[in-house]
């Protein structure tokens, strides 16, 4: 039976016409994946749905009667939820209040709410005290959190934007087998994804989002990734390609090809026996010029403190450090900031830079506007405007406030800007998240630009994907060591995922 029910949507911001004509359906009991490149409207569309945007003309049903939320509570409260990547939860709150916040139930005792918290945060598999502070949480529980209140809301149609962008491959596991209980439960799923593979692994049915349309709409049995990405870019043709029959578990195939030849410059960076108390055993870098070497690992692998010590933020010990020939302090006896590596981070609220500034000033340094020279001006705003065109930054004017643009494009544009100004021996933390496939391509190229100016680059991410798209070889942390390196030769999407689940395995066993 039709869930939900969507026909002749449109939406406008200003002159940009972002849904033109949007109809769909998705039945009780289904998981269906929505698609499209950045800024085609996904999370616009999944906004409507929830209640939290308006929009221009159109018509919505829900379970046969008519459907037109005036907020996000009011959406909430007939039923539609919707869970998003960079989602905030007040840091005061203990889980259990966070998990029933906004419900009939939120006034109950903490002794009650405790109890029926962990319930529903081991639905989710997540095993945490419902005592815990919110802001004890590391930032990609939140929307683990968040699909738990949709379970205590007895929401029927839940909208799952970008969520599993920052989960590690056994987390999508967990969310995916989440997803599979409200399915089971006759509940609908909106789900929204860059990470096409995995995606293709719990949906039922894709939607792909183009030029304000649905262009797209096939059960998803008979999509693979690549047709699938193609079929998200403008001009092309959306065509279904047939899953070979023979193969019921196909590699997973690269979107984007990998890095053609593996780089043999000079060490720029030496470290050795690295240790952070508690985290870090003892860990080796060679980092050569032009190099991108990729760490990844598990939450408690120890892989993010090697990337803080990197960049200063977590005092450490080693045996040496060289920085470019230069011997550093080693930190020893007492730990201490080692190195202070730039690092990017698309976690920072709004990539590091002010949503409320233009596009145009956002990526001049100079403060321009004043009497200045008209020469540097106009050479100034000519980089800005390559710049948004080379990237394919959807929209209007450069005059358009950086907060307006979708996620995807902002994270594009505040890469770009950090890495025109980067030093040459770097950190970048999931350069491609939340990215399209012509976007990662686009990022790629700036990651390979950098390197053939002699940048080194040191990439920290949960996506294998990303780290075989992206890097010369990567090392895979568990118990405060690399585990494992892989090489170029070696350097595939599935080598990643297998390193990374092996030594997880390992680390429980
Ligand atoms: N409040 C707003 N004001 C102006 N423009 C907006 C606003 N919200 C969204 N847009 C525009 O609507 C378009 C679609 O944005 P949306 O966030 O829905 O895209 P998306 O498909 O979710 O992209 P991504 O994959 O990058 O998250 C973008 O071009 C964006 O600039």
């Amino acid at each position: 039976m039709t869930l939900l029910r969507v026909e002749g949507l449109t939406r406008s911001f200003g002159a940009r016409r972002v849904l033109r004509d949007v109809s769909f359906r998705i039945a009780e009991g289904e998981i269906v994946g929505l698609v499209g490149a950045n800024g085609a409207g996904k999370s616009t569309l999944g906004d409507i749905i929830a209640g939290t945007t308006a929009p221009d003309s159109g018509l919505m049903t829900l379970q046969g009667h008519p459907y037109a939320p005036l907020s996000a509570e009011d959406a909430r409260h007939l039923g539609v939820g919707v869970v998003e990547q960079l989602i905030r939860i007040d840091p005061e709150l203990t889980v259990a209040q966070a998990v029933f916040r906004g419900t009939a139930k939120a006034r109950r005792p903490q002794a009650e709410l405790r109890r029926q918290a962990q319930v529903l945060l081991a639905e989710v598999t997540l095993h945490i005290d419902p005592d815990t502070l919110v802001g004890e949480l590391p930032h990609f529980v939140y929307g683990l959190v968040e699909i738990a209140r949709m379970l205590a809301e007895d929401t029927r149609l839940v909208v799952l934007d970008e969520v599993s962008a920052a989960l590690l491959p056994d987390e999508v596991t967990g969310l995916h087998a989440v997803a599979d209980r409200l399915r089971r439960q006759g509940r609908g799923v909106l789900y929204i994804s860059h990470r096409l593979p995995e995606m293709l692994e719990v949906v039922d049915r894709v939607l792909v989002l183009r030029e304000g349309r649905i262009a797209l709409d096939a059960p998803s049995a008979a999509l693979d990734p690549v047709g699938l990405a193609a079929a998200t870019i403008e001009g092309t043709t959306p065509v279904p390609l047939p899953r070979p029959a023979a193969d019921p578990e196909p590699a997973r195939t690269a979107l984007v090809p990998s890095r053609p030849a593996p780089v043999d410059g000079e060490v720029v960076l030496q470290v050795r026996n690295l240790r952070v108390p508690g985290h870090v055993e003892g860990v080796d870098l060679d980092l050569r010029r032009g190099e991108i070497i990729g760490l990844t690992g598990h939450r408690s692998s120890g892989v993010r403190e090697i990337a803080d010590a990197l960049s200063g933020e977590l005092p450490a010990i080693t045996d040496e450090v060289v920085l470019r020939g230069e011997p550093r302090s080693t930190g020893s006896p007492e730990p201490a900031p080692v190195l202070r590596l730039p690092a990017y981070s698309p976690d920072e609220d709004a990539f590091g830079v002010d949503p409320g500034e233009t596009i145009a000033r956002t990526l001049t340094d100079e403060p321009w506007g004043a009497l200045t020279d008209l020469r540097t001006e106009i050479a100034q705003l000519r980089g800005v405007i390559r710049t948004v065109h080379s990237l394919d930054v959807k929209t209007l004017s450069i005059r358009t406030v950086f907060g307006a643009l979708s996620g995807g494009d902002q994270h594009k544009l505040a890469l770009a800007r950090w890495m025109a100004s980067a030093e040459d021996v770097v950190v970048v933390h999931e350069p491609t998240r939340g990215l399209d496939v012509r976007a990662r391509q686009q990022v790629r190229q700036l990651l390979l630009e950098a390197t053939a100016h002699g940048t080194s680059v040191v990439v920290v991410s949960v996506d294998p994907d990303e780290l075989a798209e992206c890097c010369d070889r990567v090392g895979v942390v568990s118990g405060g060591r690399v585990a494992t390196w892989i090489d170029t030769q070696d350097l595939t999407a599935d080598a990643v995922l297998d390193a990374i689940l092996a030594a997880a395995a390992a680390a429980a066993a």
